[in-house]
């Protein structure tokens, strides 16, 4: 088993540091990166072999690209004569598999997935997509690597990559600004720095593990917390007067749609 990691940046650090604590081994996987210090810090800690972008992959069963969208392009170029018969799958956001396909001259064994960096700790969520010439066999290989590194969501229709890409690809990110808001607002309260984030973390952790455990949604869990003329009242009051909850929704319908416009922009660069 070899899968080569194509750029070696952060969600690709993410999945191998997840892939191998669960069923892989360093020697199933190896990273293409240009920058030096990052082949260094990646071999040291994961045991991984690496090169730089002009040396050849090693045979490989899976190649994964996880370079920015604006760098497939040339990226793609540079690593078509070496594809051979693997599986190609694509982590970027946007980009169809369409115009993945045109960039590696009509190859179409494509599965696109949009992980999550909380794959690191085996805690991810991915969404996938399968082009149409992908064999059962491609599909039981990615399912195993995803299940290395947390739950999966096959969907049939690309375009709600796009959707995904905006609830749990981009969604770490605002669950770790409200929870650096949260400590903003102990530090606001006279706590110090490590108190601060202590009550944060906790208190996200915490909810998180009820939720998952409880049958109770979302909803009926915070009506809990909430008691008639408390405290909660005020705070969700002030939340809602900010329409915290509709901007959250604007918020990822913004992300989606710079999805689905990186889909466009890039899909007309194909000649
Ligand atoms: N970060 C996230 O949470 C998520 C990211 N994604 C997707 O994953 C992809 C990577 O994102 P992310 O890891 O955040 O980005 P990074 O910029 O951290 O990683 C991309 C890496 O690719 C390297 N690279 C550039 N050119 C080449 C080349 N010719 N060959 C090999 N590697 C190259 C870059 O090097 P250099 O910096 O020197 O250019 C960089 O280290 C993106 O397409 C993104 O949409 C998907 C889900 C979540
Ligand atoms: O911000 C981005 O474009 C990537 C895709 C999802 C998370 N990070």
């Amino acid at each position: 088993m070899k899968i080569t990691y194509i750029g070696g940046g952060n969600m690709a650090a993410a999945m191998i540091g997840g892939m191998l604590t669960q069923g892989f081994t360093g020697k199933d996987i190896h990273v293409v990166e240009p920058d030096t210090g990052k082949r260094a810090e990646l071999s040291a800690q994961y045991g991984i072999s690496t090169s730089a972008p002009e040396e050849r992959i090693p045979a490989s069963q899976v190649i994964v690209f996880a370079i920015k969208p604006q760098q497939f392009r040339a990226v793609a170029a540079q690593i078509l004569p070496q594809v051979n018969d693997a599986l190609v799958i694509s982590i970027a956001a946007g980009i169809r598999a369409e115009t993945i396909s045109k960039w590696l001259n009509g190859y179409e064994r494509i599965i696109r997935v949009m992980p999550n960096t909380p794959a690191l700790v085996q805690a991810g969520i991915s969404g996938v997509y399968a082009a149409a010439e992908v064999t059962s066999d491609d599909k039981a290989l990615t399912e195993r690597i995803l299940a290395s590194i947390g739950e999966q969501v096959w969907v049939d229709d690309e375009s709600q990559i796009d959707g995904i890409t905006a609830i749990s690809g981009s969604g770490p990110a605002y669950v770790f600004y409200f929870m650096e808001a949260l400590q903003a607002a102990a530090k606001a309260q006279g706590f110090n720095a490590d108190i601060a984030q202590k009550l944060a973390y906790q208190t996200f952790a915490g909810a998180v593990k009820l939720a998952i455990n409880s049958d109770d949604d979302a909803g009926t869990l915070q009506v809990k917390v909430t008691s008639k003329g408390g405290t909660t009242e005020r705070a969700i009051k002030a939340l809602e007067t900010s329409q915290v909850r509709s901007t959250i929704i604007a918020a990822a319908s913004a992300a989606a749609a710079r999805s689905r416009e990186l889909g466009d922009e890039l899909g007309r660069d194909t000649e």
